[in-house]
């Protein structure tokens, strides 16, 4: 089997950079990116369209491994000359996570390696900018670059209604394309973002319009879509699984199931960004734990009484820094817990088997 990068390119690998040094760790190892995860093991793929099953080093399988340590989708393995085991994950340039879903907080993975993340939202009854903000939020401490993708302009009368409550992001540098999702032509404008050895990740609610700019992309019917009830624009749910995609603009597609619930990880950032400025005008304040309600020389409160800061935008920052600020405290808890956890483990070995 040949390792062309030409082939990788079309499964994302980046054509200017060299498998074999990549490998170099493990001789006569081969390379593969992941495709899907089971529970028994992992999908691989080597070109687009191929895809085999292979195994997990043993030390994924504990419980207590450390997830970030563990090959999700996207990520390129090192893998034996057989192709049966994964030896190894090789190093990643971004990683897209979030909160997962449920009371115990964890941290979920949803893929490794994006160039982009193509955000969609309707312009549609569905539309929320503030949902949009937290998506961003994400997505800025994952590594990849956002692109704000708006669909169903062909349905809408005015999309102004909606680029206009976008205004936060007007000095972001985030590229925003409105579109109507099924026209080839003017889903063209994304061609840049999917060239060869690109990976780009579609996020954004169910019925946002994520299958259909799969499909328009690769100009045949692959994902299934359904209709959306017209009256909530709530979607039905229909992407099932997660895949990489090759298209013909060379690059690739990871498609992932709606994220509907968004809770931050505990990783991101507010002092770059669409917050930054809100942030650096808080440290502005006469006192240093000024709360920002009527101290005398609160930069915040100044900065709302002049207009330049709305207080709906004030409290939604507020909102996103504590439910931050309580993820990473979580998250620390829970790494001294891990930590805790694995030393008495060791104490109980040692003390069973002796030294080894
Ligand atoms: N007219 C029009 N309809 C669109 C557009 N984008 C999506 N739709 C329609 O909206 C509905 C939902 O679109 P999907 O592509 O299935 O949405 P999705 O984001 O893939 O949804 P999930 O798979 O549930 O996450 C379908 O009926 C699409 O035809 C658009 O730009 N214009
Ligand atoms: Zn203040």
């Amino acid at each position: 089997m040949s390792e062309a990068s030409v082939d990788f390119a079309a499964i994302g690998w980046p054509p200017q950079a060299s498998i074999a040094e990549a490998l170099a760790p493990w001789p006569g190892a081969r390379l593969a990116r992941v495709v899907a995860q089971h529970r028994s093991g992992y999908e691989l793929a080597q070109y687009p369209g191929h895809s085999f099953r292979a195994q997990a080093p043993a030390g994924w399988l504990r419980p207590r491994a450390d997830p970030e340590a563990r090959a999700v989708v996207g990520d390129w393995v090192a893998l034996d000359a057989a192709g049966k085991q994964i030896l190894a994950v090789l190093p990643r340039h971004a990683l897209l996570k979030r909160a997962a879903a449920g009371e115990h907080y964890q941290q979920q993975l949803i893929a490794a390696n994006i160039d982009h993340v193509l955000l969609v939202s309707g312009m549609d009854a569905d539309f929320n900018a503030k949902r949009i903000e937290r998506y961003l939020l994400l997505i800025a401490a994952s590594g990849a670059r956002p692109v704000l993708v708006l669909s169903k302009l062909d349905k809408c009368g005015d999309p102004a209604q909606y680029t206009g409550q976008l205004a936060a992001l007007a000095d972001s540098g985030i590229p925003v394309y409105a579109l109507n999702a099924k026209d080839p032509a003017q889903v063209a404008v994304l061609h840049p973002y999917l060239s060869p050895g690109k990976s780009a990740v579609l996020v954004g609610s169910s019925g946002a319009g994520k299958s259909t700019l799969t499909n328009t992309l690769l100009g045949v019917e692959k994902m299934k879509t359904q209709g959306v009830r017209e009256a909530d624009a709530k979607g039905r749910h229909t992407t099932t699984h997660r895949a990489l995609i090759a298209l013909p603009q060379g690059g690739c597609l990871i498609d992932t199931p709606g994220m509907r619930e968004l809770k931050l990880s505990g990783d991101e950032r507010f002092d770059e960004g669409l917050f930054a400025e809100l942030d650096e005008l808080a440290g502005q304040c006469r006192f240093s734990d000024c709360s920002h309600g009527n101290e005398p020389g609160c930069a915040v409160q100044a900065a709302i009484g002049e207009g330049r800061l709305t207080l709906e935008r004030y409290q939604h920052y507020c909102k996103l820094k504590d439910e931050r600020d309580s993820a990473a405290q979580t998250l620390a808890e829970r790494r001294t817990q891990d930590k805790a956890l694995s030393a008495k483990v060791k104490r109980h070995v040692k003390d069973k088997y002796g030294r080894r």
